[in-house]
């Protein structure tokens, strides 16, 4: 699997929850590629949490500084790269996740929010309504994540590993220049 992108770095992009941390993790290991994740380089450069970045200097703050880190990450190879789910919303970043393969982890909201009823650490889904909140932020912002080179439709109770295996196995399907089985 070594050579399956030929260095060029692959981008999962999805709603908050739809695993693209987890599965960002697995496809380095399985491609002999880095691993990074853009909101915990955000998290590590401010020294607090997305949460607190939230809170304390607003959603257009962190928006500027994912683009930064993304524009930082896009210089290097070999990346597996797992995206804040607001990554799509900024046309500029856009030239960025260009760079490499685009990967987009489609999830219901169903899934999503069985995922993530628990978990504060996402400050949009902070609200009283968290289902419809996913729904609504989904409805939004559906139509950019269409605009991914593989789209990958997740179904509830695939595990990460199963989902790493099709996306490796999909992957060739939408190269220009698929590398061959034996090169
Ligand atoms: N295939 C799966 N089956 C079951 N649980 C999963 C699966 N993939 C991810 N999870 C779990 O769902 C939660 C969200 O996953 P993860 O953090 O990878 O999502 P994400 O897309 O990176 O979200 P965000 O955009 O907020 O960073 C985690 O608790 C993770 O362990
Ligand atoms: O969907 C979003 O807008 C977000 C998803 C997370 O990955 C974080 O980037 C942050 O919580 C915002
Ligand atoms: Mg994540």
């Amino acid at each position: 699997m070594n050579n399956l992108l030929q260095g060029i770095n692959l981008y999962l992009i999805g709603m908050m929850g739809a695993g693209k941390t987890t599965i960002g993790r697995l496809l380095a290991l399985e491609m002999g590629y880095s691993f990074v994740d853009t909101d915990e380089v955000i998290v590590q450069a401010a020294g607090c949490t997305i949460n607190e970045i939230f809170a304390e200097s607003g959603e257009a703050t962190f928006r500027r500084l994912e683009t930064e880190v993304l524009s930082q990450i896009c210089a290097h190879t070999r990346l597996s790269i797992a995206t804040g789910g607001g990554i799509v919303l900024n046309q500029k970043n856009w030239s960025y996740l260009h760079h490499g393969l685009i990967v987009w982890l489609d999830a219901p909201v169903e899934l999503l929010y069985n995922r993530l009823a628990e978990d504060k650490t996402r400050p949009l889904l902070q609200d009283p309504d968290p289902k419809g909140k996913l729904q609504s932020i989904l409805e939004q912002r559906q139509k950019l994540y269409a605009e991914a080179d593989l789209r990958i439709k997740l179904n509830e109770g695939e595990t990460p590993e199963q989902i790493t295996q099709r996306i490796l196995e999909e992957i060739p399907s939408v190269l220009k220049n698929p590398v061959s089985a034996d090169g």
